[in-house]
């Protein structure tokens, strides 16, 4: 169950981009089990119709092929969402992604293949929201980012595009305050979705080997991002906009050159009985 109480979104709409996969989809799950309407949005339109068809069991979805770079299918997917529901009170900027490579070797496309998606992306999907929507009526935003808090060496263009996200969340929170909008971040640490582990596991599964180098000596799951972003848009957080929290249990804060941490399993997952498919 979620730690949330029971249709506490009912009768309302929200939009999750990447929603049919991975992170996404455990938000989408959760949004759903508490009642609330779901946009799920992406580029690969049949893996997204394919989500929307198991998802649809939980609750009401509707799924909308949309490239969160392009202007054009950004503001028609505001639109389609608004026309197939009448309002929106949730967007949840979860879309993107990168590659690794050191910056020598780094082309120009590539950088901003990586800049678009996860800067420009969250850009245009905040402003045409607002302009279609939350300004007359408010609303909640949350902007997925990432473990960037000391470079991210191998990946410098997400660590850039993903720390301007973070600034453009504080900008946010006060220039659409006095319209009642909320923006915050979440910065998940290493979580293990089936899709992640095929992107960044070709050798090994990547998930597995960074397991020692973690306070809590296992990586995370979607869901217990998910309980974080589901709370930043409840009215729980009605005095919280223009920040960003880390859901990484403390890995951010960890070297082991002043501190030690053996083995262990004392932090546990919070685990959904019965754990939905991700
Ligand atoms: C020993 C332990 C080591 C620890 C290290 C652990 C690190 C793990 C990180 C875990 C934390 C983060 C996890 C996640 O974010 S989860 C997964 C999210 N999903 C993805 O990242 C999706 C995969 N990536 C992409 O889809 C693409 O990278 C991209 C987001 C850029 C989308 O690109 P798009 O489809 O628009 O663009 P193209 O594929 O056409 O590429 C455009 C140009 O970008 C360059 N490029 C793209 N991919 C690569 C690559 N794999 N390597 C090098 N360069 C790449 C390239 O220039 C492309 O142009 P060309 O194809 O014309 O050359
Ligand atoms: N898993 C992890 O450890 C971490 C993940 N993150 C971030 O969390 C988010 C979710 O990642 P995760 O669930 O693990 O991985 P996924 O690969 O499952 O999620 C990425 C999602 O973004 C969508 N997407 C990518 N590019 C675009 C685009 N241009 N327009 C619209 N949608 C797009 C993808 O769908 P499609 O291909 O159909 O477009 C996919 O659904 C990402 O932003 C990721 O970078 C951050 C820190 C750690």
């Amino acid at each position: 169950m979620s730690v949330l109480r029971p249709n506490l979104f009912r009768g309302s709409v929200a939009i999750v981009t990447g929603g049919g996969s991975g992170i996404g989809r455990a938000i989408t799950y959760e949004l759903l089990t508490l009642g609330c309407k779901v946009v799920i949005a992406s580029r690969n339109a049949e893996r997204l119709e394919k989500a929307a068809k198991e998802l649809g069991e939980v609750g009401d979805v509707t799924s909308i092929p949309c490239n969160i770079r392009k202007e054009e299918e950004v503001q028609a997917l505001i639109s389609q969402a608004l026309e197939k529901y009448g309002k929106l009170d949730f967007l949840v900027n979860n879309g993107g992604g990168q590659f690794m490579s050191p910056v020598e070797s780094m082309s120009l496309k590539g950088w901003n293949a990586v800049v678009e998606t996860n800067l420009t992306g969250t850009f245009l999907m905040c402003r045409e929201a607002y302009n279609q929507w939350f300004k007359a009526n408010g609303g909640s935003i949350v902007n997925i980012v990432a473990d960037m808090w000391r470079g991210f060496p191998m990946m410098a263009h997400t660590g850039a595009a993903r720390h301007a996200v973070v600034n453009l969340t504080q900008s946010l929170a006060i220039e659409w305050a006095e319209d009642g909008v909320r923006v915050n971040s979440v910065a998940p640490g290493m979580v293990e979705s089936s899709t992640a582990a095929a992107n960044y596991g070709k050798e090994a599964n990547v998930f597995d080997v960074v397991k020692e180098y973690l306070p809590t000596k296992r990586t995370g799951v979607p869901d217990e991002v998910s309980s974080v972003v589901c709370f930043l848009l409840s009215p729980g957080a009605s005095f919280i906009s223009g920040t960003t929290i880390k859901v990484d249990c403390g890995s951010s804060l960890y070297t082991r050159l002043m501190w030690n941490i053996d083995n262990h399993d004392k932090l546990p997952a919070y685990q959904w009985i019965p754990k939905p498919k991700l």
